[in-house]
């Protein structure tokens, strides 16, 4: 079958049978196939580095691979985004090999969000140079959570790379300077990989964090080159810069080949027995849809890999594939596996090897397999579920297509409205540029911690403090008496542990750690306002797809004991909320709507929580009595008078319903423009605000000091209440659904929501603001 045609042919097989008005297909595109452009090796490529590529069957650069690596070893900041499997490695692995064999004393790091990536990219390293004289001395090494504390001395004295993470360089690195001097005094290269990772707070922690690690490099008399490399990230030269705090440069035409390439949208149809909160109709679940469609692309031959969204949900899709295959091609069920994270990277080699041997041709997968894993092309890749960003859509897709073959992408809507919005909109997904990554170091809550790090590592200067944007802070907190102010700048007063006292990916605020009771093991560490959302007694907890069950949570001594169960149902917390307004940063009037990003005070309390089990259908609704939390953040918020509203048909008696319905599908849809999943952030409707005295709605980031999702909704706000009016208009349901206005975390147990008003409500908001 012709490649272009390969993905049509597919579906329609699978499709044979299913009448046209229930198929559950809502569009299919094809992506053109594209040829490769090869360059010559650049002069400057050291023999060594070069006859190691050519022996590994890389026998010339592609373009942009010559490009980056040429700009890199001219000593620019460069940002490499070309698409998955475009060979970024060999990009970076250029300059800095060629360094290494030039000057053997150099130094390098590298950077990955996560151990497994980290791994994957030490191994192919240490094979591209085992054996090769000029690299003797290289010693490539992992310096992560994982080693143990004697190599990790071997490696700070010896190893001239360091593969590492930014939670590593925070408090095992940077904390330690002196003990790596020699290292940072001949750091030549950093490579941040998979850049799009850095985003919302933990973004904007790395980035302080990569900015201080530079500024030590230059103490010590180094001015290495930072190389990013991503296959996602929207304007990569300013994701790489807003992390370093210095100019880059990008480079982004793809000039590896690829085969042609489908993307099919699918919306599971409506169940006819279920119903689910408030009588709502209930979709069938993306997870059993991708079951199904995993068994029949198995049947046909096709090597697939599904990604679903929990660690629960692989396994219940791999074991429902396996029933399919066993009725109708029995032989094939041991040709399907599930795969999830925590599998250690020996089981992770026997499973790409299984794949790309076609021993296996179906596998169900976590994004455990998004990043550091070496398979690609796939016949066909299965996403169950929007994975959150269209970044990620893209690194799972772009597994599916084999050089010069043709292959297929589905993309299934789970019940929600941002993934019923795209299965309808494809150029939303297909056709748009990646998000921007989010992040703020200016955040105070981040700088602050991140200040008195920079003041224990070396005095901050006056220069140091206008380099980070930290004037406010750093006056507070010498006001606060944590730094004091000396003849050479800045200190950090005795006694203090910042380094420690920061967790990267945790949020801001005092933590609470999460234990596994029967086994005294730490599961991770959650901030106090997340853990009264996430960790309360009775919640269902994922860590690393294993299933806990939270049976306390004592915030006085900042513990939540779970024990491991896997129940037949998921929790969601539902919170009530009130919200003031501090100041008002921005503000656009247009006539009766005025839209402003406004900085607030939001009180929450968890009232309880609802638990829904795996096929939709709402359990029970379980109350709890968690104390009230006040954070104050960022929001974008709009005001509508009431007159306009009656003008649209809106009747006195509905505007609660039709701002409540608006304001859970905005929270849903907000992810359409920024980073971020509705978990991130949070709403507030109001028919009479005491600070507006009129209809009011908020939608408020979740984090102390907001994280720059609030504010992009607020930038981009036409395009955002249009979708969300797209995406409620276009649900099939009467009178609303989880895939349209129905919130899984309302505290207001979805009462009152008016979908037929809510609709009237976008329109008019974007009517006004057009
Ligand atoms: N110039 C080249 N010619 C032929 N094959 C190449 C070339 N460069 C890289 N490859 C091959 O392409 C594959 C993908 O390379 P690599 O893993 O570096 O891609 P990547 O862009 O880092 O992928 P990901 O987005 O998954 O991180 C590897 O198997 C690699 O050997």
């Amino acid at each position: 079958m012709g490649q272009a045609n390969y993905g049509r042919e597919l579906l329609s097989r699978t499709l044979a049978g299913v009448p046209e008005e229930t198929s559950p297909l809502t569009h299919m595109a094809v992506i053109d196939s594209r040829l490769a452009e090869f360059t010559d090796w650049p002069a400057w490529v050291h023999p060594a580095v070069r006859d190691a590529f050519v022996e590994r069957g890389l026998t010339k650069p592609w373009r942009h691979q010559s490009d980056a690596a040429t700009l890199a070893h001219e000593g620019r900041h460069v940002c490499i985004c070309t698409g998955t499997a475009s060979g970024k490695s060999l990009a970076y692995q250029l300059p800095v090999l060629t360094t290494f064999a030039e000057d053997p004393a150099s130094t390098a790091l590298y950077l990955s969000p996560t151990k497994a990536l980290g791994t994957d990219q030490l191994r192919s390293v240490a094979q591209l140079i085992a054996g090769r004289p000029e690299f003797m001395h290289l010693a490539p090494s992992s310096y992560d959570g994982d080693t143990d504390s004697e190599l990790r001395q071997w490696a700070r004295m010896h190893s001239r790379w360091i593969f590492t993470n930014p939670d590593m360089l925070q408090i095992g690195i940077t904390s330690t300077h002196p003990r790596w001097r020699a290292f940072f005094a001949r750091l030549k290269y950093i490579v941040v990989d998979e850049c799009h990772h850095y985003r919302g707070v933990f973004g904007s922690h790395t980035a302080l964090v990569l900015q201080r690690t530079l500024r030590i490099a230059r103490k010590y008399g180094a001015d290495p080159v930072v190389i990013g490399a991503s296959a996602t990230v929207s304007n990569p030269a300013q994701a790489l810069s807003r992390l370093i705090g210095e100019d880059v440069v990008a480079v982004t035409e793809d000039a590896s080949p690829h085969g042609a390439r489908t993307v099919a949208m699918w919306e599971p149809g409506f169940l006819d027995e279920v119903t689910g909160e408030n009588d709502a109709p209930v979709r069938r679940s993306a997870g059993s849809e991708a079951a199904r469609l995993l068994a029949d692309f198995v049947i046909e031959g096709a090597r697939t890999l599904c990604f679903v969204r929990s660690r629960r949900g692989v396994e219940i899709t791999a074991v429902r594939a396996k029933q399919i295959l066993a009725e109708t091609a029995p032989e094939l069920v041991p040709r399907i596996a599930a795969y999830r994270a925590g599998y250690l990277a020996d089981d992770r080699r026997k499973l790409e090897h299984a794949i790309s041997e076609g021993e296996l041709l179906g596998v169900a997968t976590t994004n455990a397999l998004e990043l550091g894993v070496d398979i690609s092309g796939l016949d066909a890749v299965v996403v169950a579920g929007y994975p959150g960003t269209v970044a990620s859509f893209w690194q799972q897709a772009g597994r599916a297509g084999r050089r010069g073959e043709g292959s297929i992408v589905v993309m299934i809507a789970r019940d929600d409205p941002l993934d019923t919005y795209l299965v309808h909109h494809p150029d939303a997904l297909l056709n748009r540029s990646v998000e921007a990554t989010v992040t703020d170091p200016t955040n105070p809550y981040v700088l602050g911690p991140h200040m008195l790090c920079a003041a224990a590592e070396f005095p901050l200067t006056e220069d140091d403090v206008a380099m980070f944007h930290a004037e406010q802070v750093v006056a507070d907190l010498t006001a606060e008496g944590r730094l004091k102010r000396r003849k050479a700048g800045w200190y950090a007063a005795a006694g203090l542990d910042p380094h420690g006292d920061i967790d990267i990916r945790g949020g801001i605020g005092g933590q609470v750690l999460i234990v596994d009771a029967t086994s005294s093991r730490l599961l991770g560490t959650v901030d106090t306002a997340r853990a009264m959302t996430s960790v309360y007694s009775g919640a269902v907890y994922l860590h690393q797809g294993e299933s806990f069950v939270i049976d306390e949570l004592d915030l006085d001594d900042g513990l939540a004991l779970a024990h491991p169960e896997e129940p037949d149902w998921t929790t969601s917390a539902r919170e009530v909320s009130d919200v003031t307004i501090i100041e008002t940063h921005d503000r656009r009037s247009f006539g009766p709507l005025t839209v402003a990003s406004v900085s607030v005070e939001v009180t929450n309390q968890v009232v309880g929580y609802l638990r829904k089990a795996l096929s939709g259908e709402i359990l029970d609704s379980v109350p709890l009595d968690l104390p009230e939390h006040t954070l104050t953040t960022r929001a974008v918020m709009y005001t509508i008078t009431p007159e306009s509203m009656i003008d649209a048909g809106i009747a006195l008696d509905k505007f609660p319903g039709a701002l409540h319905a608006a304001e859970h599908a905005a929270i849903g849809m907000l992810g359409l423009v920024a980073t971020c999943d509705r978990w991130d952030i949070g709403g507030l409707s109001t028919a009479l605000h005491p600070g507006t005295g009129l209809p009011t709605v908020f939608v408020y980031d979740g984090y102390p000091g907001g994280a720059g999702f609030a504010d992009r909704g607020y930038e981009a706000f036409t395009d955002w209440i249009a979708a969300t009016d797209v995406a409620v208009s276009s649900c099939t349901c009467t009178s609303g659904c989880p895939s349209c206005v129905q919130s899984p975390k309302c505290g207001n147990g979805n009462e009152p929501l008016d979908k037929e008003h809510a609709i009237k409500l976008l329109r008019l908001v974007g009517r006004l603001h057009a």
